[in-house]
């Protein structure tokens, strides 16, 4: 479905980033998995290539203009990009009134400022390429308005509004832009999400069973492959009914 096509996955280290390669690479994309953290990147891409996946790591650091701008220069054409890394661990546990600047500019930096200049770069690459899709990875707490998460909710609902913009801004050009997310989910970030918010979900999904990471994979596949071709400036939210609009 995706053979031949060449994918960039940021935050493809561990977590739901991993899981999309994964998915991406069973669907016979060429990928670039991309990660602050060159021990997982390397790790993850080692793997991919055990299971037969044309796989390559680049590192970046989404605080860095010059790094964003350096991973694009390293990876060439492209046809698809998926903003997926963010700060998702470790980022709660404070109400409005008790957050401080250093923590709302900490998330900020990485998830919006970062799916910025990644969306930036990826739209000049795109552009370049004649078209292409990107998908950036929300959150379904932005929506809900999750307390005691106000940076991390303000950033995801930055994510979605800026896949607005920059589906209008990219559509003469041939490039779709979307945003899919998830619900609270059973990978190594949730370590850090109290229990009282795994209890919150778990008795307020539709779907009864916790959400694993593969619950996700299949939208993002979806929205890269051919047949989403008409569908941009969207957000699809995949939390097994926590979050219904
Ligand atoms: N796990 C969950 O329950 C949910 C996650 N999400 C979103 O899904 C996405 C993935 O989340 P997880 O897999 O849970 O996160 P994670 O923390 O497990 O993985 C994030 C990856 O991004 C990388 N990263 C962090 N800062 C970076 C930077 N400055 N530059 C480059 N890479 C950087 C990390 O090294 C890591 O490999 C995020 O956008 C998150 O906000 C949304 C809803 C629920
Ligand atoms: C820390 C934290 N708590 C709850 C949730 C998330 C999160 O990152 C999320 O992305 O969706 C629900």
């Amino acid at each position: 479905m995706l053979s031949g096509r060449t994918i960039l996955i940021t935050g493809a280290g561990r977590g739901l980033g991993r899981a999309i390669a994964t998915r991406l690479g069973e669907a016979g994309a060429t990928l670039w998995l991309a990660d602050v953290r060159a021990d997982w990147g390397e790790a993850a891409v080692a793997e991919l290539r055990g299971d037969g996946v044309a796989a390559r790591f680049v590192p970046v650091d989404l605080r860095d203009e010059a790094s964003v701008d350096a991973m694009f220069a390293t990876v060439g054409p492209l046809y698809g990009v998926v903003n997926n890394a963010a700060l998702a661990d470790g980022v709660g546990g404070k109400a409005i009134h008790e957050l401080e600047v250093a923590d709302w500019d900490r998330v900020l930096a990485v998830n919006l400022r970062g799916t910025f200049l990644v969306t930036r770069g990826a739209a000049r690459a795109l552009i370049a390429a004649g078209g292409g899709r990107i998908v950036s990875i929300g959150s379904d707490a932005a929506a809900y308005g999750s307390p005691r998460l106000a940076h991390y909710i303000a950033s995801k609902g930055g994510v979605a509004a800026l896949t607005r913009t920059a589906a209008r801004d990219l559509g003469p050009h041939g490039i779709t832009v979307n945003t899919v997310s998830p619900g609270l989910t059973e990978s190594e970030s949730a370590a850090f999400v109290p229990e009282h918010r795994h209890e919150l979900y778990r008795l307020n999904r539709a779907l009864t069973r916790p959400q694993q990471p593969a619950d996700l994979v299949g939208a993002v596949a979806f929205l890269l492959g051919p047949e989403a071709g008409y569908i941009t400036g969207q957000e699809l939210i995949v939390d097994g009914g926590f979050v219904l609009k």
